[in-house]
């Protein structure tokens, strides 16, 4: 199996101005060493009016954090008014974008076409999407978890190429996990995860499937992320909360450490 590098993501939502952007990414990349890079990639995903300012903080001082949008039009440019282009996230150097979290499709009722048209829309402005999918409470309690979940793969998957998929990085956010401080077990997280990768086998190829990046994301902590990294596919960690504190995000980021 190819050796997948853990991507750690920090999901900021709406959270920190500029000026506390960059006071946190400095505080971030004050708090990590060579070694973390190594074992890690560091993503911080902060809100649309943050990334001029992290951008420019990035590349003064050389950091090896890399960074994202929460959100992308699935236009690409006109009388769009609110939304922000995939063109717009290329020129302020964007790597990733998460593209249908829970909370779009919940309050902003993104179905499954919607979140179809962002991923292609991410692809073509050469930016990763980092696609959320995850079951609701009542899914998990039939026992759903799997069928829902790659339901969703699978809308979100349509006319993706397998050039464009091997790409993708999908994480697995179970909605009754997101900050609610219940964290999924480690068993939740690498079957749904394990689901989701052997999906992308059937749909592309086993290549594609072992190249995929399969995060898992909800109530992630410190002291929690070992256990669920220590599982076969699970290759990282979407963060919310935790991310918010410099000091527990490099804890999650050193998932590996004794
Ligand atoms: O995007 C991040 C997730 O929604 C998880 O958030 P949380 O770590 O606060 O539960």
């Amino acid at each position: 199996m190819a050796k997948r590098l853990p991507l750690i993501a920090g999901n900021w939502k709406m959270n920190n101005n500029h000026l506390e952007a960059i006071a946190l990414v400095q505080k971030l990349a004050f708090g990590l060493n060579d070694k973390d890079y190594d074992n890690a990639e560091v993503v911080v995903l902060p809100p649309f009016t943050d990334l001029r300012s992290v951008q420019t903080l990035v590349d003064g001082d050389k950091l090896k954090i890399g960074y994202g949008a929460q959100d992308i039009s699935a236009q690409d440019k006109g009388a769009y008014t609110g939304e922000i282009s995939g063109a717009m996230l290329a020129k302020l150097d964007c790597s990733y974008v998460l593209v249908g979290h829970s909370e779009r499709r919940e309050y902003h009722n993104e179905d499954e076409a919607l979140v179809n048209a962002k991923v292609k829309a991410a692809y073509r402005h050469g930016i990763v999407p980092i696609l959320c999918v995850g079951e609701g409470l009542e899914v998990r309690k039939a026992g759903q978890q799997v069928e829902h979940v790659l339901a969703q793969l699978d809308g979100a998957l349509k006319e993706v190429t397998a050039e464009q998929a091997e790409r993708i990085v999908v994480a697995y956010e179970p909605v009754w996990a997101i900050g609610t401080g219940e964290v999924a077990t480690p068993g939740d997280a690498q079957e749904v995860c394990a689901a989701i990768r052997a999906r992308l086998a059937e749909l592309y190829s086993p290549e594609v499937a072992d190249a995929v990046r399969v995060l898992y994301g909800g109530s992630v902590k410190g002291d929690n992320a070992p256990g669920i990294m220590a599982e076969d596919d699970v290759d990282g960690a979407l963060v919310g909360g935790a991310c918010l504190k410099a000091d527990e995000f490099v804890k999650v980021i050193r998932f590996g450490e004794k």
